[in-house]
């Protein structure tokens, strides 16, 4: 299962070290996640979530280790092309309007024409901001942000998904759609790499990586988490785990 499991990988990270300075923010960390499975990381603030998901998304360099990303050693440019990135703190031009955002990052992924129009109007959709669209991002709410970044992370259909906390500040029956989408996502065979804090988000993903001062201390689904620690909730499984609230 797991020889199996390895074969499908589509991120691999090997004994990842990550230091700022003299400080080691993420310790020998190692895990995969196969095609179309949903792995979440759970772990207090600070505990080095970003900055995970940012070097297998190839934004941070690092020190120790490698993160293999699609069989390419990472950071590597071809294969960024592959991955959706909706990192926590927007990256988002604004003083243009959603729209324009979108047509410029379109650009960049190199969708074009009229599968770029398409696109767009889709993913307008999906994130409840069509009627916004043509208003400058400079006055979008913080949750709107959040969903105009989702839509940019999706517009090139990528292979692998990293989200960093990509529901806050949505509210609860748009987060169920964006779920319904990463379900979805899931099933055509996206692989998705997700931060949370939400308890009942985590419980929708395959596997969940537990995470305490730049250690992955467990990783398993989470009905095998709860097992392996005789609880009947996750936060309970990471405070056995020796976490601290996540
Ligand atoms: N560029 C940087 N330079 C120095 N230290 C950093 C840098 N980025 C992150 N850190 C430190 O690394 C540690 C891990 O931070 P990280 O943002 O990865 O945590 P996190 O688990 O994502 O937290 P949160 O849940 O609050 O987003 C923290 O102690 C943080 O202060």
């Amino acid at each position: 299962m797991e020889s199996k499991r390895v074969q499908d990988a589509v991120v691999e990270v090997r004994h990842l070290v990550q230091k700022f300075g003299k400080r080691v923010v993420l310790d020998d960390v190692s895990f995969t996640i196969g095609r179309g499975e949903i792995l979440g990381l759970l772990g207090p603030s600070g505990s080095g979530k970003t900055t995970l998901v940012k070097t297998i998304a190839a934004v941070g360099e690092y020190v120790g280790g490698e993160v293999l990303v699609l069989g390419r050693k990472m950071p590597d440019y071809g294969t960024i092309a592959r991955i959706g990135y909706m990192a926590q703190a927007d990256a988002l031009y604004h003083d243009l309007t959603g729209y324009d955002n979108l047509v410029f990052f379109a650009e960049l992924f190199g969708v074009k024409g009229a599968k770029r129009k398409q696109r767009i109007g889709e993913l307008l959709e999906l994130v409840q901001l069509s009627e916004h669209a043509k208003r400058p991002v400079q006055t979008y709410s913080g949750g709107m942000k959040r969903r105009l970044s989702l839509a940019v992370a999706l517009l090139h259909e990528p292979e692998i998904l990293i989200l960093d906390e990509p529901t806050v500040g949505i509210d609860p029956v748009l987060r169920k759609d964006f779920w319904r989408e990463f379900l979805r996502l899931k099933e055509q065979g996206v692989s998705i790499l997700i931060t949370t804090h939400v308890m009942d988000e985590a419980e929708q993903c395959d596997r969940l990586g537990l995470i305490r001062e730049g250690k992955l201390i467990a990783l398993g689904t989470p009905a095998r988490l709860k097992e392996e620690t005789g609880t009947a909730t996750i936060e309970e499984a990471f405070l056995r785990y020796g976490g601290v609230q996540a």
